[in-house]
């Protein structure tokens, strides 16, 4: 398998300026322009050929902006010592202009600003790089776009333009579809990355090597001994705000994007090879001589009975909230993938918020052993657990001989902890990473337009019903698991909870 190296990407030279629209607002300082940070303070972008312009309409100065994010970029570990110094390169790179989004005055002066400094390079701009991240509300994309079409785009053959969108891309089908064509109209394809920050977590980026040895098995069957695959995303955050004022929040905001994407790439095929096209076709390539259906195309209309939604007691207290509201903010629905090898695995996704722990992980439940000559003495299963977050980590719980004398059985972990075991690696942030692929042109982990699409035909029948409260959310108290009714759907599809066990992160220090 030819896999794709960082030293692949990075032959372009020129000069690249990173525009990150919407700089005044709360992603931009809280993780755009941080992720920047980190990029430059490890060389990945350089001062010698990058430029950062803030754009947004706030009446703001260069200072103001650089005054504003200093309290964002923080120190990684190890690198105390030069971060005052760090920090000032980097806010030294930084100039913010105001205007508006949809008209003409605003994206003439940014393009001056940025011709400018493409000028005042060695090579004149005869290979400029234009990066236009959009860290604005989705309302504003299309006229956002039309702007940086008619006034922004790099003028040399050599350089590109590329944006990257922020979701949520759309409600439900149709307005996804309706963002689609105004951007496609605009922009190719290839100039356009639709990010989804679950894609570049450092864990999710490990599925796909463990594919490598997944994929080599025959097919049919080996994946019988699968009860299960859960997928959580749990939250103790109080989030107060209404997306788009619609119901179905915690769908829109957690399921139909990032735990759909990890869905993909654990019940994916093993791709051709690891280049990006080839991994994002495998996720949703189209029916293949009837023969292998790609895991979004195969995943079945999800059953009315095999979703729970919920929101938490105190919700509707926040002023804006209305008093019937049935927002969820917490759903648990079984998928069900219709292919060779996932036929009868319940595919569990859960996510809430005001939950009592905050953490995302895909939780692997193997089925009873036939004739498991410890019974009824064993009560647990065994279960592979890929922790995202927090202290991400990949474990396998089992059942062992309980060391001593007696013949009793125990649950324990085979366990690999990254901070245990990668203790001098400094674990990137997503952003991070899906920033530089977008300047190494490198679309692996952005979703695909036809990925979209399919990924909000899946949920568009479910949220519409829940607009219509014909899905009523159940109440539950504000750092609990959920209402009781998931775990009783996740037991009615199979799912063992194991009880009385807690697994103990191991410490730091090493033996
Ligand atoms: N915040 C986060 O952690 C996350 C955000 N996102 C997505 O990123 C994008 C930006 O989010 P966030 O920074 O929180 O958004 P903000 O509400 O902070 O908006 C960003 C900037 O856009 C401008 N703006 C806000 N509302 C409007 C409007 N109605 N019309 C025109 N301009 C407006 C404002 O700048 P000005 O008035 O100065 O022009 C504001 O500072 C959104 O698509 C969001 O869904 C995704 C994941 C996480
Ligand atoms: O996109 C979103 O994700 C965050 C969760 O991201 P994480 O990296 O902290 O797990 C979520 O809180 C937010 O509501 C949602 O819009």
């Amino acid at each position: 398998m030819g896999e794709p190296a960082l030293s692949d990407f990075k032959s372009e030279t020129g000069c690249l300026s990173i525009i990150v629209l919407g700089a005044s607002g709360d992603l931009a300082k809280k993780k755009t322009f941080p992720a920047l940070f980190h990029l430059h303070r490890q060389g990945f972008i350089g001062s010698h050929d990058v430029h950062i312009f803030g754009y947004a309409r706030s009446n703001m100065t260069d200072d103001d902006l650089r005054e504003r994010l200093r309290g964002y970029l923080t120190p990684c570990k190890g690198c105390e010592e030069t971060h005052e110094e760090d920090v000032s390169k980097f806010l030294a790179l930084i100039k913010y202009i105001s205007g508006p989004y949809d008209v003409d005055e605003g994206f003439v002066s940014l393009d001056e600003e940025i011709s400018a400094y493409e000028m005042s390079k060695d090579d004149k701009g005869t290979s400029s790089r234009r990066l236009f991240y959009f860290a604005l509300p989705p309302s504003v994309y299309p006229s956002v776009c039309k702007m940086i079409k008619r006034f922004c785009m790099s003028k040399s053959e050599s350089g590109w333009t590329r944006i990257v969108v922020e979701k949520p891309f759309g409600k439900d089908l149709d307005s996804s579809e309706e963002l689609s064509t105004q951007i496609g109209e605009l922009f190719d394809e290839s100039q356009i990355y639709r990010i989804d920050h679950y894609l570049g977590k450092e864990l999710v980026q490990n599925l796909i090597v463990f594919k490598e040895d997944f994929g080599t098995e025959g097919r049919g069957g080996y994946f019988d001994e699968y009860g299960h695959i859960m997928f959580t995303y749990d939250d103790f955050v109080v989030v107060t705000n209404l997306l788009f004022g619609l119901f179905g929040r915690i769908i829109r905001d957690i399921l139909q994007n990032h735990l759909l994407q990890v869905l993909c790439l654990v019940a994916m095929e093993k791709p051709v090879s690891l280049k990006p096209e080839h991994i994002r076709d495998e996720k949703v390539k189209v029916r293949d001589l009837n023969f292998f259906l790609s895991v979004l195309q195969s995943i079945l209309p999800i059953e009315d009975d095999e979703v729970v939604i919920g929101q938490y007691e105190g919700y509707r207290d926040d002023p804006t909230v209305p008093n019937d509201s049935n927002t969820p903010t917490f759903a648990t629905m079984v998928l069900r993938i219709h292919n060779e090898r996932w036929e009868g695995v319940p595919f569990i996704l859960k996510a809430g918020k005001s939950m009592k722990s905050r953490k995302a992980e895909i939780r692997v439940q193997f089925k009873d052993v036939p004739g498991d000559i410890f019974k009824p003495k064993t009560k647990q299963r065994n279960e592979f657990v890929i922790r995202l977050q927090p202290s991400e980590a990949i474990y396998m719980k089992l059942t062992v001989k309980e060391p001593g004398l007696e013949m009793k059985t125990a649950q324990s972990e085979l366990d690999l902890s990254y901070r245990q075991r990668y203790q001098e690696v400094v674990i990137p942030e997503a952003y991070e990473r899906l920033i530089l692929d977008t300047i190494h042109g490198d679309q692996q982990h952005f979703v695909r337009r036809d990925e979209l699409k399919v990924a909000w035909e899946i949920f568009t029948p479910l949220l519409h019903k829940i607009d219509k409260n014909e899905v009523q959310s159940v109440p539950y108290k504000p750092g609990s698991r959920g209402p009781e009714q998931a775990d009783v759907l996740a037991e009615k599809v199979g799912y063992v909870r194991t009880h009385g066990y807690v697994w103990v992160p191991p410490t730091l220090s090493a033996d």
